[in-house]
This record gives C-alpha cells, sequence and structure tokens, in this order.
C-alpha cells in the first residue's frame, strides 16, 4: 500500500527543494506504490504559496535563496492528506465493488465523487487548478486534475489496477484485469458534453489525434509521479516565472528520468528539456539531446503517431536561428498529423500548425530574405523540400476529414514562403513517385528529396489513405499545383 510513512514525516517542515526532492525519491524508491494524493498535495501547496501569493511585487524585486521555499508544516499536509482519504471513503462503500479489480461503475462513481464535490463554474483553463490542493482548498479541478483525482481515489480505494492514459491534449483511465478496459472520467475542450462512464471509441474519434489513434500513454504509478510532475506549472503571470517553482519541477523530473520512469513518456522528456533550455543543470545531458530523446520514445513505443515531440524540437531550433533544422522537425510533425483525420476537438494542435505556418515560418522567411548570405536558407533544396512536406502533411490530414483545415489565411503565407525560393533552387527538389524505380535509385545516391508516405495499415482496418489510389506523386494535388507552377516559371 502507499502512504504517509514515518520516514516522510521526519523530512517536515518542509523548507527547501531537498527536502521535497528526498520525499519524492523515499516515495518512488519503496517496494509500496508512491502515494499520488500526498505527493500532489505537497507540490500542490508549494506551486500555490509562491504562484498565487497576492505580494506579486515581492517575489520579482527580492529572489530568495535558490531552494528556498515557504516552510511546509508537517500538520497542514496531515490535514489535506486526511481530508482527501474522508472524501473518498465515506462516498465510496467498497462493500459495493468486487475486489481486486475495478469495474466500469466503481471508476464512474469515483469520478462522480470528484465531478459533484467540483465548484459550479469557474475558469476551467486558470492555471494551478491541477494539483489535489487546488481541489481540497479551492474545489476547483482543470481536465487533467480530474483525471488524475481519480486515479489518486482508485488508489486510497486500494484499486491498484486504475492508471491515468494520457494524449497529448486529452485523459482517462485504463483498468481491470487486463487493463484493457477504458473510461472518459473527465471533460475535453469547450462547449463539448462530456462523455465521462464511456469507452474510449474505437470507430472515427479513436482515429483523431486527440486519441492518439489509440496510442496514448498508460502510466504506471511511477509514471503518474511523472504526469503530476510535469503538471507543476511554475507561471506566475503571463510573463514570469516564480524560478523556484521552475527548479524544483526540473530537479524532480532528473529524479524520474534517472529513475527511468520517463522513457516512455515523451512529452515529459520535452517538458524537462525546455527546462534545461532555460537554467541548463551542471554535467547534465543538453536540452536538445532530452528533445531527441522523446522524438525516438515517440517512435519507439507509441508508432510515431504523438506531434508534440517534434514541435518541442522545431521550438528549440527556431529559438536558436536552426532554420533548416526547424525545417526538418516541423516537416517530420507533419508526417505524423497527415495520418489523422481532422476533428473538432483536435483545435489544440490546429493551432501549433497555425502558428507555425502563419507566425513562424514567414518571420524566418523575413528575416532570411532581408539580409543577403550565400549560407541563407533560401539557397538550400532540402529547406524547399521540407517546407513543401510540412505543407503537404497539412494538406492530407485535411483530406478525407469532415472539418476543413485550411483556409485563405493559410494559402497567402504558403505561396509567399514558396516564391521566396529562386527557380535554380526549386529545381533541385526532385518530387519522386512513391515505390519507382528513381526512388529506389535515389535512396542509394541519396542525392534527392523525396516524399514516400506509404501509409501503415492500421489493424488491418482500411485507413483514409486506404481509399486514396495511388496518385502519380504522394504530393497533395494543391501542393502539386503549386510546384508545377513554380516549375512552369523555370
Ligand atoms: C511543444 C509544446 C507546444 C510545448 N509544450 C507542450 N505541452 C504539451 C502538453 N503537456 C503535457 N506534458 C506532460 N503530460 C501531459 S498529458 C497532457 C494531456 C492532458 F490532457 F492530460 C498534456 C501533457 C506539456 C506541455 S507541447
Amino acid at each position: 500500500m502507499a502512504g504517509f510513512r514515518e520516514i516522510d514525516k521526519a523530512l517536515f517542515p518542509i523548507t527547501n527543494i531537498p527536502a521535497v526532492v528526498q520525499i519524492f525519491k523515499n516515495q518512488l524508491e519503496d517496494s509500496a506504490e508512491p502515494d499520488l494524493a500526498l505527493l500532489s498535495i505537497i507540490v500542490g501547496a508549494i506551486e500555490n504559496s509562491l504562484t498565487c501569493r497576492s505580494n506579486i511585487s515581492f517575489q520579482i524585486s527580492e529572489p530568495v535563496e535558490a531552494t528556498s521555499l515557504p516552510i511546509l508544516e508537517l500538520h497542514v499536509i496531515e490535514e489535506m492528506y486526511s481530508k482527501f482519504q474522508a472524501i473518498i471513503k465515506g462516498a465510496v462503500d467498497i462493500k459495493n465493488y468486487s475486489k481486486p479489480f475495478a469495474t466500469r461503475e466503481l471508476v464512474k462513481k469515483v469520478s462522480d465523487v470528484i465531478w459533484n464535490s467540483l465548484t459550479r463554474s469557474y475558469y476551467k483553463d486558470r492555471a494551478h487548478l491541477q494539483s489535489l490542493y487546488s481541489y481540497l482548498n479551492g474545489s476547483k479541478l482543470d481536465c487533467f486534475g480530474v483525471a488524475f483525482a481519480v486515479v489518486a481515489g482508485c488508489q486510497v480505494l486500494g484499486f491498484s489496477d486504475v492508471h491515468l492514459a494520457l494524449s497529448e491534449d486529452h485523459a482517462w483511465v485504463v483498468f481491470g484485469e487486463c487493463s484493457n478496459q477504458t473510461a472518459e472520467v473527465t471533460w475535453h475542450g469547450k462547449g463539448n458534453e462530456d462523455k465521462r462512464g464511456q469507452e474510449i471509441g474505437r470507430g472515427v474519434t479513436a482515429r483523431s489525434w486527440l486519441y492518439v489513434n489509440n496510442k496514448p500513454v498508460i502510466c504506471t504509478r511511477h509514471m503518474e509521479v511523472a504526469a503530476l510532475v510535469s503538471a507543476i506549472n511554475p507561471s506566475l503571470n503571463a510573463t514570469h516565472d516564480a524560478f523556484e517553482v521552475g527548479l524544483l519541477q526540473q530537479e524532480l523530473l532528473w529524479l524520474l528520468y534517472d529513475l527511468g520512469h520517463l522513457k516512455m513518456y515523451p512529452m515529459a522528456l520535452g517538458n524537462l528539456g525546455d527546462l534545461e533550455e532555460i537554467a541548463p543543470k551542471e554535467g547534465r545531458i543538453q536540452c536538445n539531446t532530452l528533445f531527441k530523446e522523446a522524438i525516438q520514445s515517440a517512435r519507439t513505443f507509441y508508432n510515431n503517431q504523438h506531434v508534440y515531440p517534434y514541435t518541442y524540437q522545431g521550438g528549440y531550433f527556431y529559438r536558436h536561428k536552426m532554420y533548416k533544422e526547424a525545417f526538418e522537425s516541423w516537416a517530420n510533425a507533419s508526417d505524423v498529423i497527415r495520418l489523422y483525420n481532422y476533428s473538432r476537438d483536435d483545435e489544440e494542435i490546429y493551432k501549433e500548425f497555425l502558428e507555425i505556418a502563419n507566425e513562424l515560418i514567414p518571420h524566418i522567411m523575413k528575416v532570411e530574405s532581408s539580409g543577403f548570405s550565400a549560407n541563407s536558407i533560401l539557397k538550400k533544396p532540402e529547406c524547399f523540400a521540407n517546407l513543401l512536406r510540412f505543407y503537404d502533411g497539412i494538406c492530407q490530414w485535411e483530406e478525407g476529414s469532415a472539418t476543413p483545415v485550411l483556409h485563405i489565411g493559410w494559402a497567402k503565407p504558403l505561396v509567399n514562403t514558396i516564391s521566396k525560393f529562386d527557380s535554380e533552387v526549386r529545381a533541385q527538389v526532385n518530387i519522386i513517385c512513391a515505390d519507382s524505380e528513381e526512388e529506389k535509385h535515389a535512396k542509394e545516391t541519396n542525392g534527392n528529396y523525396f516524399n514516400n508516405n506509404n501509409y501503415e495499415k492500421e489493424n488491418g482496418t482500411s485507413t483514409k489513405k486506404e481509399e486514396k489510389e495511388q496518385s502519380t506523386s504522394n504530393f497533395h494535388p494543391s501542393i502539386e499545383a503549386l510546384t508545377a507552377a513554380c516549375s512552369e516559371k523555370l
């Protein structure tokens, strides 16, 4: 069983980051399960006291000792910990539920207890609503926070088979003897009816980005600790972070990394990469390597169906003015999304691609075409090729989707970008039909850039790509038309 043990209590009152790291280390390294409620309450209390304080001026003007924290008294944590246990055990009579494995009714019951104890109406997207501290002190949780609280509640009741399942923009639970049962336990997005209690559809919704084509991160207890640490939000306001909270999050993510609990969690690796980019730690691998590890993890464990590992990496290259590399990362992100059908639940990733296509790439074009240099990306055919691959993936994402992706607002920056490349540069990009003799030759010479999206057949059912008869080239017709138009100008 999990629990708040004497060796953890002995570390109180907590006054610094090493003490918090030690409690996590005790909980993670012991044979018993780490106690999700205890750890969420502790980091939630620290985060809220350092980011929700009214006297903002104090935080910015007088930086305190790096690892000092507001004093956390044992009785304060104990009271909250007991309160959570009382709420859950008081509301769920487990005599009604056979053990040792959870049932859909049990999971739905715990979800109802959390759901019905939340404040009636509040701004759901606000920061700092992800922890059990927020639930116990403000009766407010965000979408992720509700799912996490349900898993923590099931742990309190002794159901060790209930685990968190995470996509890139949603969370649900898996449970049962073979962990193959799924259930919605929280809401998603704005104005959507929640589907709590239902299993995750295998139909068309399962093939939307929101459900990552049935390749979610299925957490162990230790990965659930990584999720609560990833969900720590150091932001004080739109422009400042509380640096002690960021430091605590970074230290805890390194602890989880060293214990091997981030291996199958690409977004947590990406979060650590972002923190390392801001404040690199002595003797640790560099942030760029972490972004590569996140990509490798997604390719190894999730059939390369996740987008964010590539946008973490692309964002890093962009911030460091490594534009050629950024184009490659974004083209790789686009190769992921092209396999999906765009659905109304996919707004978050739509906004991500919209920002890259209509803000970041146009900014790069502007700065690159102002200064003249032989080394300019406008002289590099692989940049042109990766841009076409990027745009082509978005076009193909739209194909066969009920909801359109592109509109005129996309076309202007797109045409403006492509026309920045001179004809002799464009001519060096050789678009080859998939599975052609040329392509086999090209692979040997490795001299050309080609587009061979041979689509994975998911579980034998035909994907939207199956319906697409093999065209002469694999580019979407509009990209093909654009490149044809360009080559006519040669
Ligand atoms: C390249 C980016 C735009 C930068 N931050 C990104 N994040 C993506 C989402 N983040 C996450 N980081 C760790 N775990 C999770 S689970 C989840 C879905 C939610 F509904 F549970 C989101 C998420 C962290 C921040 S993607």
